[in-house]
C-alpha cells in the first residue's frame, strides 16, 4: 500500500465558505457539518479508508479505521492527529432486518475523508491525505476562480404522511404495554414521503439550511443518495477528558411573537407528563456516564431549546474522567430521548410496532479525530433521499398518560420541520 501523508495547511483568506461549497459540488462522497452554534464546521469530499463493503459500520469498526489511520499515514511538520478524522452516521439499530430499505446507507457508514475543510474561531483550514501534495496548490487555485455558490430551495410535491390510524393504534398499544409495565417509556416514530419535482444541488440545499434555520447543519451524500438534517440534538461532544451531552426530550410549538412563545415555554417547563418524559432521560444519560466511571454534572432544572417551530425542555450534563468517545456513544446510544427506558426493551419494541426501518433516523452522526475529540449529533428532523424521493422521520416520546392525538400532532410538527426549512 503507498504510504499516505496528512497534509494541513491553512486556507488564503480571499477564498469564501461559498466557494469551498462550490467546489465541494462536483466532488463525491459529501459530509457536511456545521455545530447548532455555528462555530464549528467540517466539510469533506472523498474516502481513503473506509469499512469493507458488507460490513456493518459498527463502533468497533469505527474505532479500528482511527486505530488503522494511525498506524498507516505520516504527519508532516504542520499536521496533527486532530486533522484526521472518521465522520458518518451509525446505524440507529443495527439488529432490525428492514434496514435494507436504506440502500447505500443500510450498513451506516463511517470512513476517512481525503479532503476535509475544517473551520474553528474565523479560521479555515485544508486537509488532505494523500501520497504527496502535489494535488493541493491546484486545488486551492481551482477554489479561488470559482464563482459563489448560491442557496438553493427544493421543490417538493405530493407530500403525504403516514395513515393516522394505523400510527395512532401503535401509540395506543404503547401506552397500554407501558401500563403493564413492560417498560416506562418508548419513543414511537412517524414518516412522510414527497417527491422532488425539480433537480437541486444539495450542496445549495445545505447552504440554504445553514444560512436560514437554528440547529445542526449536516448532509451526508454517496452515490447520489442522500440524508440530511437540521437536528437541535446533541448527542455528545467530545474534548480532552470532558464529554458535553444533554437531555433534549419534552416538546411544545414555537411561535414568532415572542410573548406567545415564553408562555409556551413556561407551561411546557411545568407540564407534569412532559417532565416526566423529560426525566426519564436525564436519568438514564447520567446513569450511562456514572457506569462509565466520570463525574457527572447537571442543573436540577431543565431549560428550553428552540428550534424554529418547536420548542423543547433540555438538560445539558457533562461527564469528566478518562472518557473514551466510541464506547460512550455506544452505551449512551439510544438515549431515551430516541429509544426509551430501559433501553433493550424499548428498542425491541420499537422494531415490533414500527412499520419502517429507521436506518439512520435518530441515530449518532457526526465525526471523531483520531485524537479522539469530535461531536455527534443525533439525526432527527432528518430526511433520506433516493432518487427523487424524500422519506421524512419523526418520533415523539410515550409514557403512561400520552394521549394518541396530541403525539399525532406532535410527531407531524417534527414532519414539517425540515419539510418546511427545505422548501422555504
Ligand atoms: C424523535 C424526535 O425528537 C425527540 C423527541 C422529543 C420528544 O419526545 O419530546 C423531543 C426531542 C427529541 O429528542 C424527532 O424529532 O423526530
Amino acid at each position: 500500500m503507498t504510504q499516505l501523508t496528512v497534509y494541513t495547511q491553512k486556507l488564503p483568506p480571499a477564498i469564501k465558505r461559498s466557494q469551498i461549497l462550490q467546489w465541494l459540488s462536483i466532488q463525491e462522497d459529501l459530509f457536511l457539518w456545521e455545530n447548532a452554534a455555528q462555530t464549528q464546521q467540517l466539510l469533506t469530499a472523498g474516502q481513503v479508508l473506509q469499512v469493507e463493503p458488507g460490513t456493518i459500520a459498527s463502533f468497533a469498526v469505527a474505532q479500528d479505521l482511527l486505530r488503522q489511520a494511525q498506524a498507516s499515514f505520516q504527519l508532516t511538520a504542520s499536521s496533527t492527529w486532530q486533522d484526521v478524522k472518521l465522520v458518518g452516521s451509525f446505524l440507529f439499530d443495527s439488529e432490525d432486518a428492514r434496514n435494507g430499505q436504506w440502500g447505500t446507507f443500510q450498513q451506516g457508514i463511517a470512513y476517512i475523508p481525503q479532503v476535509s475543510f475544517v473551520e474553528t474561531e474565523d479560521q479555515w483550514q485544508v486537509t488532505l491525505i494523500a501520497a504527496d501534495d502535489s494535488a493541493l496548490e491546484p486545488m486551492m487555485a481551482q477554489i479561488l476562480q470559482l464563482a459563489e455558490l448560491q442557496p438553493q430551495t427544493l421543490e417538493l410535491g405530493n407530500y403525504q404522511e403516514q395513515k393516522t390510524a394505523q400510527w395512532q393504534d401503535s401509540v395506543a398499544q404503547t401506552v397500554a404495554a407501558i401500563q403493564q409495565q413492560h417498560f416506562q417509556k418508548v419513543v414511537l416514530a412517524r414518516t412522510a414521503m414527497a417527491q422532488q419535482t425539480a433537480q437541486v444541488n444539495w450542496v445549495a440545499v445545505w447552504l440554504h439550511l445553514s444560512l436560514t434555520q437554528p440547529g445542526y447543519h449536516i448532509l451526508l451524500q454517496t452515490r447520489d443518495v442522500q440524508f440530511i438534517s437540521i437536528t437541535p440534538e446533541r448527542l455528545a461532544k467530545f474534548l480532552p477528558n470532558l464529554v458535553q451531552t444533554g437531555a433534549v426530550a419534552g416538546t411544545t410549538a414555537n411561535d414568532l411573537d415572542a410573548v406567545k412563545a415564553k408562555q409556551l415555554a413556561k407551561q411546557l417547563l411545568q407540564d407534569v407528563k412532559n417532565r416526566q418524559e423529560h426525566d426519564i432521560v436525564v436519568q438514564g444519560i447520567k446513569s450511562v456516564l456514572q457506569q462509565a466511571n466520570l463525574q457527572v454534572q447537571a442543573p436540577s432544572q431543565p431549560q428550553i431549546l428552540a428550534t424554529a417551530n418547536l420548542q423543547h425542555l433540555w438538560t445539558p450534563i457533562t461527564g469528566r474522567g478518562l472518557v473514551r468517545p466510541l464506547t460512550i456513544i455506544e452505551r449512551l446510544h439510544p438515549t431515551p430521548a430516541l429509544g426509551g427506558f430501559p433501553q433493550a426493551q424499548a428498542v425491541a419494541w420499537i422494531r415490533k410496532v414500527e412499520t419502517q426501518a429507521r436506518g439512520l433516523f435518530g441515530a449518532p452522526i457526526g465525526y471523531l479525530s483520531a485524537q479522539q475529540t469530535g461531536e455527534f449529533a443525533v439525526g432527527i428532523r432528518s430526511a433520506l433521499v433516493q432518487q427523487q424521493q424524500l422519506s421524512f422521520f419523526a418520533g415523539a416520546g410515550i409514557v403512561a398518560d400520552s394521549d394518541p392525538v396530541t403525539e399525532f400532532r406532535e410527531t407531524g410538527a417534527k414532519l414539517q420541520s425540515l419539510y418546511q426549512a427545505l422548501t422555504h
